[in-house]
């Protein structure tokens, strides 16, 4: 049960619409109680021969009441219980939502897309299971079983009732000896599901890849394997289901051929009547249903309780990054000026520093460039600046103060980050470019943005314009296009500091040379950090550095680097050469 701890402010908060639920369940159960009462009654009068054509009406005009009124109590107390169940479900997904929007980016790298989905569909679905249908499973039987008892020994005396209960205590040994089985299968089943979804999920989201590759026979056979793992464990599952089932039905029976004969003797012996005698079987006709869902609601909330942990699994991690106890709360704006102070960088799990003794002082307003081989750092450091990964305090600074203790909604507003891969949504290109303003960008302030990122003249161009749909169910942008409309996302929010991670590499040096002029003109008086291969994008930096291995190697002006014959001096001479031919070839 502890694992459904996660559930308590929700069902405190609807606990109003349980009670009234078990209300309506006590009352059905409770006037459940008078049909096989009126049958025994009806039993002895017709042998008595008290019968007569007003009686039958009398008796029939009762079982129908019952019948009728129950009827009705059934659809409040569904309203009630499967409704609020329903509520749950919806309640559990946006708190699962939520919590998954706050993790960070390092949760995901070890958390598969297919996997978090099966938790919000297949776990979820199993939680509500117990909340609606688990739950009435559970108090129904506790009705039904301790009012029919009552009314058993009121009508045949405890002697009877206690032979034909009997059998009851194995149905404690059965569901607890099943339960735990049916808990660690329903896991396996609930992650092989994972697994499966996450197959899909990668292997439709890489479809090109999959087809320039011709892997879809390879990608099949996978997916095949891992369907018939899904299908295996499913079939576990069922075959412990297979056996627990007919066993709590054999116990149900058990009941019934005890009645059967010992309550037989007692009316040839004369000790009850027949009618009581129906009543009584009558009775314990009522209790298969409970006996049964006994049964199930061990199942159920097995199923449920293993899906619980799966999804507390996820909701007990806390967010690596998070703001600080000691943040400066005021802090709402950014000069832009940043400091790297013998900045060390490790990523989590791993043991060689990807970043070594960085020091580097960029004053507000400048415009500072990283060139380097790949792998050599470049995004690590702006991962750090976007505290996508908290760096070790002392170590990173922005205005002076601690990045650690920069608000993190401060940090983030005030930066317009161009990432390497230029993920657009799959809505129109005016929401991509507007995404950061929930609305309040002007058509005016988009346009102006594309024309600045160099995109606005294709846009136009496209029949639907601004409100052309990008991805699944839109048009499919080029990179170059991609990269202007990321630019255009970033830029509109008029940041203090500006990050451009390889973001003009898809455009020619032509389109390039316009942005970048654009940009000269937005970014006065603003922080630039500009991560770059090509020399032709930097080489108007206030500063250029030069990352190799999680070093600085070299640093200065593009015109003093050419003076030097390291690594920068190496890659200009090559790109000029790469330029030559490619003009000769023109
Ligand atoms: N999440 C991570 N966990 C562990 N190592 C990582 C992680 N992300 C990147 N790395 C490693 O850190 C090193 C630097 O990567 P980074 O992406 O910063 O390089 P880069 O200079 O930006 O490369 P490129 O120019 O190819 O984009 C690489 O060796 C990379 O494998």
């Amino acid at each position: 049960m502890k694992n459904f701890i996660t559930l308590k402010e929700f069902l405190s908060a609807h606990k109003k619409e349980y009670f009234l639920g078990i209300f309506w369940v006590f009352f059905v159960d409770l006037i459940g109680m008078i049909t096989p009462k009126i049958l025994g009654h009806f039993t002895d009068d017709i042998k008595a021969g008290l019968l007569d054509r007003a009686g039958v009406w009398k008796y029939v005009g009762i079982i129908v009441g019952v019948a009728a009124l129950t009827a009705v109590s059934r659809y409040f107390w569904r309203i009630y219980i499967m409704g609020t169940a329903r509520t749950s479900e919806v309640y559990m997904r946006d708190k699962l939502y939520s919590h998954l929007q706050k993790l960070s980016p390092n949760f995901f790298n070890h958390n598969k897309t297919g996997d978090l989905m099966a938790h919000a569909t297949n776990d979820l679905n199993a939680i509500r299971m117990a909340l609606g249908p688990g739950f009435l499973s559970f108090i129904d039987p506790m009705f039904v079983l301790t009012f029919t008892v009552f009314m058993m020994i009121y009508t045949v005396g405890w002697q009877l009732t206690l032979f034909a209960l009997a059998p009851m205590p194995l149905l404690i040994v059965v569901s607890r000896m099943f339960g735990k089985v049916i808990h660690k299968r329903f896991t396996e089943v609930q992650e092989s599901f994972g697994t499966l979804s996450d197959r899909v999920q990668e292997s439709f989201a890489g479809a090109r890849v999959v087809k320039t590759f011709v892997q879809e026979d390879a990608e099949i056979e996978k997916f095949t394997a891992q369907n018939r793992v899904n299908y295996k464990s499913n079939l576990k599952l069922a075959r412990v289901n297979g056996i627990y089932n007919p066993l709590v039905q054999l116990v149900s029976t058990l009941s019934f051929l005890i009645a059967l004969s010992y309550g037989g003797i007692l009316v040839v012996r004369g000790s009850i009547t027949l009618g009581e005698f129906i009543s009584f079987n009558t009775y314990l006709a009522l209790m298969t249903w409970p006996m049964m869902a006994i049964g199930q609601v061990i199942n159920i909330w097995q199923r449920a309780s293993a899906s619980m942990q799966r999804i507390n699994h996820i909701m007990t991690t806390q967010p690596e990054i998070h703001d600080e106890p000691d943040m400066i709360a005021d802090k709402t704006d950014l000069d832009g000026a940043i400091e790297l102070r013998n900045l060390t960088f490790t990523y989590p799990g791993s043991q060689t520093p990807v970043l070594k003794n960085l020091n580097v002082t960029i004053p507000a307003g400048k415009k500072v460039a990283i060139i380097g081989r790949t792998g050599s750092g470049k995004t690590t450091l702006l991962n750090l600046l976007l505290r996508m990964y908290n760096p070790d305090r002392g170590q990173m600074f922005v205005d002076g103060v601690d990045i650690n203790r920069v608000p993190l909604e401060t940090l983030r507003e005030n930066i317009g980050y161009v990432p390497q891969e230029n993920f657009l949504f799959s809505k129109s290109i005016r929401d991509n470019i507007a995404f950061s303003g929930s609305g309040s960008y002007t058509q005016a302030q988009i346009e102006a943005a594309a024309t600045l990122s160099q995109v606005h003249g294709n846009i136009v161009d496209f029949t639907e314009g601004y409100d052309t749909m990008l991805g699944e169910r839109g048009v499919t942008l080029s990179g170059g296009q991609k990269q202007r409309v990321s630019i255009a996302r970033a830029v509109i929010k008029n940041p203090k500091i500006l990050i451009l991670d390889d973001s003009l590499s898809a455009v020619d040096t032509h389109t390039e040379e316009e942005i970048l002029r654009g940009l000269k003109d937005i970014m006065q008086g603003r922080t630039s950090l500009i991560i770059a291969h090509r020399i032709s994008t930097i080489k108007d930096a206030d500063e250029i550095l030069v990352l190799d291995d999680g070093e600085i190697i070299e640093r200065g002006t593009h015109d003093q680097l050419l003076q030097g014959d390291g690594l920068y001096h190496e890659l200009y001479q090559k790109q000029l050469l790469e330029e030559q031919i490619a003009q000769s070839n023109d």
